[in-house]
Parts: structure tokens; sequence; C-alpha cells
């Protein structure tokens, strides 16, 4: 175990491992303390395999409490240990897509407030004093009501942390604050595959999809290839949400895309560290004339 200690919130179980997996297996199997906390419990989501399907909140309304099993297995897979649900399991309901009437649920995450659930976020920081945190931008990355309130509740909680005048504890600064981030290019790229490969998943146009950022956003690329085996394995745990046809995956919607084991991402607060030339294109980096961080740690230790 090395001093290195790496914390990320995501929103459903399936969020870290489709986003991160790869590099949360990377800095498990090096020794650092990874630390995931989900914010919902995923109850609101669709089931993929019929056989599960009873399991949905119209029906059984027992997904919630299946995901919390998928993403044991999912963290196991990648190596992770230290995995807690903000304000413990269940605390707050997975809010469904933006617009839909389970948003307006007393319990809907996305109608959290906002000090409350810092407070949570809060006590995990100053236990773990983690340097790096990790979360989505602040569309979400992708515009989910849920990924947007975990990207405000984890910059409330990055503040709160470090301010001695809040809560209990000793105050905690964490050193650096990453979004998740996919470039275009790169999703160019892998949606040409795609095609070529002839894959059994829909192919979108990658201008129609709600996510992906213009290269010159990226500050931040970790090459995780050695451990894409660990983020494959984990999205095969969340059977109900992924389907897996490596390289390849998709959710419910049946939209391919690619589990990258090159993952981007985009420094929002702290000191950006010494940067190296990018990974080639052809491993999915984004290649010359990019210089990036190759560790989410640069600059700190
Ligand atoms: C990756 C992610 O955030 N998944 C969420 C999302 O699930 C999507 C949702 O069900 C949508 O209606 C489908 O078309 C899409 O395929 C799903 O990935 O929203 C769910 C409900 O909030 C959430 O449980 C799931 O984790
Ligand atoms: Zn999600």
């Amino acid at each position: 175990m090395n001093d290195r200690r790496l914390l990320l919130v995501h929103a459903h179980p399936d969020d870290e491992t489709i986003g991160s997996g790869a590099t949360m297996a990377k800095y498990a199997a090096e020794g650092a303390l990874v630390t995931l906390v989900t914010c919902t419990l995923g109850e609101g989501g669709e089931v993929i395999p019929p056989e599960l399907a009873h399991l949905a909140a119209d029906r059984d309304d027992t997904l919630g409490e299946h995901r919390i099993g998928e993403l044991a297995a999912a963290c196991e897979a990648l190596g992770v240990t230290d995995h807690r649900f903000l304000g413990g399991p269940g605390r707050w309901r997975d809010s469904g897509m933006m617009g839909v009437a389970s948003n307006d649920r007393q319990d809907a995450f996305w109608r959290a407030d906002l000090d409350e659930a810092a407070g949570e976020l809060v006590k995990v920081i100053r236990e773990v004093r983690p340097q790096v945190l990790v979360t989505y931008d602040e569309n979400g990355f992708y515009g989910h009501p849920d990924h947007i309130k975990a990207n405000r509740v984890a910059w409330r909680a990055f503040e709160l942390a470090a301010d001695p005048a809040f809560g209990e504890g000793e105050p905690w600064r964490i050193a650096k604050f990453y979004f998740t981030a996919m470039a275009r290019s790169t999703m160019r790229r892998s949606a040409e595959a795609m095609r070529e490969a002839d894959v059994r998943f829909l192919v979108e146009d990658v201008d129609d999809l709600p996510f992906g950022c213009a290269d010159e956003e990226i500050t931040t690329e970790i090459d995780a290839r050695a451990h894409i085996g660990r983020k494959i394995d984990a999205m095969r745990a969340h059977a109900t949400q992924i389907s897996v046809d490596p390289p390849w995956f998709a959710l419910s919607n049946d939209i391919g895309q690619e589990a990258f084991a090159v993952e981007h991402f985009i420094l929002r607060a702290g000191t950006q560290g010494p940067t190296v030339p990018a990974a080639p294109i052809e491993v999915g980096g984004l290649g010359e004339p990019y210089k990036l961080e190759d560790d989410l740690f640069a600059g700190i230790d």
C-alpha cells in the first residue's frame, strides 16, 4: 500500500466502471487506497435480462437491493475494497432520467438538501483524507439529474471539508479535483471502428450523443490498458445495466460504446502536474500534439 488516496463520487452503481473503471483498477493494483462513494442504489434503472425484469421499480421495486450486489462484485473485479453509499444504503433514491415523475419523490437524490448530502461526503473526506477527488462535470457528464447532483454535492463537500468552521473532525483540503471526460475525437474513432466491426449494438452519430468534450479540454490521460480486463469483468457484474461484447458495451438503450482502456479527465481545481506526450491515437490516446498529465497524483507526491 502506498500513501496515495483517491476518492471517486458516482451517482449509480455502474457509473464507477463505465467512466473510471480502468483507472480505479490501475490505482488499486498500484497500492493506492481507492474509495468509491455511490450516491444512490440505482433503484430506477431499466433491466436488461428478461429474467430479472421483475426487479424494476414498477414491479417488485427490488432493483436497488440487487444492484448493491452487482456493485460489490464490480468493486471486487476492480480490486476496490473501500466502497460506501452516500449517507448509507438507500439514504437517497435514484431520481430517474431528467423530467420523469420520480424526480419529484421526497427521497429523490435530485431533491436532496445540498448541505445535508455534502455533509455526509465531508465525513468520508475527513476520514479518508484523499489527495484526489473525481466526479462528473457540472452537466453530470450527460445530463442525468443524479449525476448533476453528484457534481454539486462533491464540489460543496470539497469546499466544506477544508473549512475549519464546518462540522466535526480535522479539516482536509483535497489537492486535485477532476471531472471524468470523453474526447469527441476518441468517440468518433471508436464509432468508426464499431461500424467496421459490425457489432450487434446500435451505432449512433457522436454528435447525437449527450456527452463528449473537445480534445483541448482534456488535462489528464490515464493509460490503464494493463487493467482493461478488470473493467470488462466489472461491466459484466452490472448485468442489469450493461451488455458486454468486448471491447464494446451497451446500456439498456442498446447504443454501442467502447470500454476505453485509456481514460480521460479534466482538472477542475488544483495545480496541473508535469505533462508528457499523449498516448498514440491507435491505443485510445489523444496522440500528437497533446501533452497531458499521465497520473492523477502528478505534482502531489
Ligand atoms: C449510466 C447511467 O447513469 N445509467 C443510469 C440511467 O440509466 C439509463 C436510463 O434507464 C435510460 O432510460 C436508458 O435509456 C439508458 O439505457 C440507461 O442507461 O438512469 C437510470 C435511472 O435513473 C439509472 O438507474 C442508471 O444507473
Ligand atoms: Zn449514472
